[in-house]
């Protein structure tokens, strides 16, 4: 059976990996570099090598915003990810599921399809493309569901054995990750280097229709086409038009269409953590992606996208970064040359605050106590390879700043950054982008915003379902305050509920490792013949269908 690869495709790294496992394989920078003085062009983990190396690089980033800005280097990434040191891909033997960003034209997504069907000539057995946020949504609903399956087995079991119990005959109750739904049930083994790939996986009947839709010619297809995508356009006209006849408490409208998992979707749900365990409905949620050159909020009814709604922010990792780096060369070290030091600074120490005013009190006087100071250990990449975050040596303080008076230089000592209220100022800009002078909504207004702009009807299901995920989610209390805005925006019959996987940067990539594992992902690939016979035509037949 050919294996499918999956590539989550980001501004800030290429996630990638086998759909069916857990986690990607490999991560790495999305960028090229040229070192300062050499001709050769240094690629995705050479760029973060080079530069802890101290070698003076310059970065190329080929995809921002969502855009792939520049094909070249792109493909570069791309083709080291597939190479003998990381995937080790067989072209003729594999398949690719790549995420795309929402609110790409039409014509840059021809233009990828393309390019990607052009190059991948001696790359790839087939290609599919898919919506990052979708498969956010996907994974979401698939692992809620699973979620509430186990639960539901487990309350099942629990019920049993305390029948048993009653009778005389104890029953010792399994404890652990339990994989496998159905009569397939087994204890994952983490050792097991397969992962959940030598499991059998089946589907449940929403496979049936997107199969029945593959076995129809492409000309048939064809013919077709604009009829759906009328039809498409309709029924999301029709949550507008009709949105006073949703009845929210209509199990029938909560269940929706949708994609059920079978035994197979569960297991990775399962392993991951249950990423959808706290969402209240079903096949109803709102994506807030957080990554690191944009942040975009894209609600979802029924499994489908209502683009109308959608907002994209233009605040991500990278410009926190960026600002952090301004803010620490003004008040301490010329740090303007060292992003990627600055990244884990920002990774490792920075929160957003519950009470701003406080925080900056407290942060105000550095002395020992302080609830807020912390150090971060600078590489100097002789005796110090990787900075690192520690709470504030006060002796070792005093001394260094003595020492600094005196002009002397201690050559034993690290060199430290002292991050005070840094810590949840350089964050407080995704809250609120005019601090700095951006002319962008802030993330919880943007989020408001967008359930605002969905139908009345449906609104009280997206406060209930907000689904963080991307990197800068990871951001200590950035959940908290979301909720705690929210909750003062949203009416008072609403309930609210944020909801933040586990390691949500990488949730999309297993949106995508749960679908390519799928059955009927072969059904929406579209391989290199059925490019040359069909063009463009065919990918937009399979890749919206979804
Ligand atoms: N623990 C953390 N705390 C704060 N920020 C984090 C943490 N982990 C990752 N990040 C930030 O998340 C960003 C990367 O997120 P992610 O991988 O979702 O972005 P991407 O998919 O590469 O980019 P994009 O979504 O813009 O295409 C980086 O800016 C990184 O600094």
């Amino acid at each position: 059976m050919s294996k499918t690869l999956v590539f989550d495709n980001g501004a800030g790294g290429l996630k990638a990996g086998t759909a069916g496992q857990l986690r990607p394989s490999h991560t790495m920078p999305n960028c090229t570099g040229r070192i300062k003085g050499q001709a050769q062009m240094v690629v995705g983990d050479e760029t973060a090598h080079a530069a802890r190396d101290s070698a003076p690089i310059s970065i190329l980033r080929p995809f921002d915003r969502g855009y792939i800005t520049n094909w070249e280097p792109e493909f570069e990434v791309w083709r080291r990810m597939l190479g003998r040191n990381f995937l080790n891909a067989d072209p003729r033997d594999s398949r690719l599921l790549a995420t795309e960003a929402p609110f790409g034209p039409l014509v840059l997504q021809e233009a990828a399809n393309e390019v990607l069907e052009e190059e991948r000539e001696s790359i790839l057995k087939a290609q599919m493309k898919k919506r990052r946020a979708e498969l956010n949504a996907h994974y979401a609903r698939e692992a809620r569901e699973a979620a509430a399956k186990a639960r539901a087995e487990e309350e099942a079991a629990r019920a049993a054995a305390a029948a048993k119990a009653a009778h005389g005959r104890g029953t010792r109750l399994s404890t652990g990750v339990l994989v496998g739904g159905g009569n397939t049930r087994q204890r994952y083994d983490p050792t097991d280097p397969e992962g959940v790939m030598g499991l059998a996986h089946s589907k449940g009947s929403s496979g049936s229709s997107s199969a029945a839709a593959a076995s129809k010619s492409p000309e048939e297809e064809r013919e077709e086409d604009e009829k759906e995508e009328d039809d498409e356009e309709m029924e999301e006209e029709e949550v507008w038009e009709k949105e006073e006849d949703v009845q929210l408490d209509d199990p029938a409208a909560a269940e929706g269409g949708g994609g059920g998992g079978g035994a197979g979707a569960a297991d990775l749900l399962l392993l991951g953590g249950g990423a959808g365990k706290g969402l209240a409905m079903s096949d109803v949620c709102i994506v807030v992606d957080s990554g690191f050159s944009f942040t975009h909020i894209l609600p979802f009814y029924q499994g489908r996208a209502l683009h109308k709604s959608a907002l994209r922010v233009n605040v991500g990792g990278k410009l926190l970064t960026n600002y952090l780096k301004e803010v620490v060369s003004y008040r301490q070290w010329n740090m303007m040359d060292e992003f990627e030091v600055m990244q884990d600074v920002k990774d490792s120490l920075s929160y957003v605050s519950l009470d701003l005013d406080a925080d900056l009190r407290a942060a105000r006087n550095v002395r020992p106590g302080n609830p807020i100071v912390r150090e971060f250990v600078l590489p100097d990449r002789k005796t110090v390879m990787k900075g690192f975050a520690r709470e504030v040596d006060w002796d070792a303080r005093v001394k260094r700043r003595q020492q600094e008076e005196l002009g002397v230089e201690d050559e034993q000592q690290p060199q430290v950054l002292t991050m005070g209220n840094e810590r949840f100022h350089i964050p407080e800009v995704l809250f609120n982008p005019s601090n700095i002078g951006l002319r962008q909504m802030g993330l919880s207004e943007a989020v408001a915003t967008c359930i605002e702009r969905c139908p009345a009807a449906l609104r009280p299901q997206f406060y209930a379902n907000v689904l963080l995920t991307g990197g800068n989610c990871a951001i200590p209390n950035l959940r908290e305050r979301l909720y705690r805005d929210l909750r003062a925006s949203a009416p008072i019959h609403c309930e609210v509920n944020v909801i933040l996987p586990e390691e949500p940067m990488l949730h999309a990539w297993r949106g995508g490792s749960l679908f390519g594992a799928s059955p009927e992902f072969g059904s929406f690939a579209v391989s290199k013949q059925e490019y040359d016979e069909f063009g463009h035509h065919i990918c937009k037949i399979r890749y919206a269908d979804w």
